[in-house]
């Protein structure tokens, strides 16, 4: 299943921050192999009982005035209508019902998403509920007391977030057409790729109207198949502040990836590839989708001999992250290639669905610790008894070992380069979950 995707809104200093950090505790994904943009603590990965859901927080800078204030409201309730599976909308007890939160009410009650009202700074919760009732006035529902702070009230706000997930995400899943997110830094052209795509391609008509989110969906018809892009370009709405145009194009690139199988990362040939394409895929590599490197404007690009190796070598440097992924030189303008494109999206759908059979990984496991022993430490050495595949979407590969201390990521790396030898996986990441079993067990 995909996972739900859960926006923070309101006003500044009601406790955005707080909550988010205290829902996110240590799961939020600082990565060191690659430039992450989850220090901004911008989106988190968060675990409640059973269920798994990314937190997104809309919030951000504090604006000078009201005017600027109830824009900046609007403009992040705007993204989280377009984005969000469900939207906590916090408010303050102490500042208590102000004119902003009841505009940004209507607005969110005509978006007819699922909305959590939750009334943040309720440190006693006997003595301020009187307080906390008021928020009844703003019509979207009870209002739920919480501190971030004290992190009270989270299992009731929690409960009735995830109550919502079964009709906003159980939707999504009964469509079983491939989706695909376009996603790269502004001016690549991600829209003229999708425009390109449509031209040669009979359109069906965009999808279902009625919610913001389907507006960017576009489904395309290739040999008889459906395919749904998504496309992250420009921010319809131009914010004045720096700041939340960049917190938004995240936003708007963790939404449409967490719903995609395939992301397609657009890089403009005319630039070459820079740390910043590396953050939006490291987006992608941490959700474990099907990645594949788009080198757009290829048109613009005089061309020699090496010109291909020489981008090739940049983009394996720039993304070393993702030695996986597949290349593709494109031209949106002439259409060059786009076919080509069509062709390793759908292996890439193939790799992230790929099971292999217990037995035969197996063999390829006693070669692989036959060819290179395993590591020791202090006299002990790692014995691998078994693997099995346990899920696609993407692969995932369960090894079963007597220490996992002993199992370093080098070896790791071993293995899983031993399977792709065998199987290739290409465009998409394998996952390893190692678990220790006892010996002759
Ligand atoms: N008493 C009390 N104070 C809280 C609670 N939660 C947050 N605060 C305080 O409220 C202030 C604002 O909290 P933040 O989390 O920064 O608020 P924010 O909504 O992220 O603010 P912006 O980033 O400006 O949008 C801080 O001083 C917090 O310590 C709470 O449960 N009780
Ligand atoms: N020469 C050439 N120009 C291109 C190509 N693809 C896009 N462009 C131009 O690049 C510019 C940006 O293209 P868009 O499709 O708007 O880019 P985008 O990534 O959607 O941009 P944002 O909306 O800012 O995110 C436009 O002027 C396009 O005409 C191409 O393959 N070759």
């Amino acid at each position: 299943m995909r996972k739900p995707i859960v926006a923070i809104i309101g006003r500044p200093n009601v406790g955005k921050s707080t909550l988010f950090n205290a829902l996110a505790g240590e799961r939020i994904s600082i990565v060191k192999d690659y430039p992450g943009v989850t220090r901004d603590r911008i989106y988190a990965d968060v675990r409640w009982l059973n269920t798994q859901f990314t937190l997104i927080d809309t919030g951000g800078i504090e604006p000078d005035t009201k005017n600027e204030m109830f824009a900046h409201m609007r403009e992040q309730a705007e993204i989280a209508i377009e984005t969000a599976d469900v939207i906590i909308f916090l408010v303050d007890v102490r500042q208590g019902l102000v004119d902003a939160d009841s505009k940004v009410a209507d607005m969110l009650r005509r978006s007819q998403k699922p909305i959590v009202l939750v009334v943040n700074k309720v440190d006693n919760f006997h003595k301020q509920m009187p307080d906390v009732y008021e928020f009844y006035n703003l019509g979207i529902g009870d209002p739920i007391p919480i501190s971030a702070a004290s992190k009270l009230g989270f299992g009731e706000m929690l409960d009735e977030v995830v109550k919502h997930f079964k009709t906003t995400v159980d939707a999504d899943e009964e469509d079983d057409r491939p989706r695909i997110a376009i996603i790269g830094r502004p001016n690549v052209g991600k829209s003229s790729i999708i425009n390109k795509l449509l031209g040669e391609n009979r359109v069906i008509v965009s999808d279902i109207a009625g919610t913001t989110r389907d507006a960017i969906d576009t489904t395309v018809r290739r040999n008889g198949k459906e395919y749904i892009f998504t496309d992250t370009a420009g921010l319809r709405r131009k914010s004045k502040i720096k700041e939340d145009i960049e917190r938004y194009s995240i936003v708007r690139t963790v939404a449409a990836v967490e719903r995609s199988d395939v992301a397609v990362l657009v890089i403009d040939a005319s630039v070459g590839v820079t740390e910043q394409d590396a953050k939006i895929a490291g987006i992608a590599h941490e959700r474990g989708k099907g990645i594949i490197i788009a080198v757009n404007k290829w048109d613009m690009i005089e061309k020699d001999n090496n010109t291909v190796k020489r981008y090739t070598a940049d983009i394996q440097e720039v993304l070393s992250f993702i030695p996986y992924a597949e290349t593709v030189f494109i031209s949106a303008k002439t259409g060059q290639r786009l076919n080509k494109l069509f062709d390793i999206i759908e292996k890439v759908i193939q790799n992230q669905n790929l099971r292999i059979a217990t037995g035969v990984l197996n063999q390829i496991l006693a070669e692989a610790t036959a060819l290179q022993q395993p590591p020791s430490d202090k006299g002990k050495q790692l014995r691998l008894y078994y693997i099995t595949q346990v899920a696609v979407k993407p692969p995932t590969f369960v090894i079963f070992v007597n220490d996992k201390n002993l199992m370093h990521f080098s070896y790791q790396r071993y293995i899983e380069n031993k399977i792709r030898e065998a199987f290739g996986f290409a465009g998409t990441s394998l996952k390893f979950l190692i678990r220790e079993r006892k010996e002759n067990s």
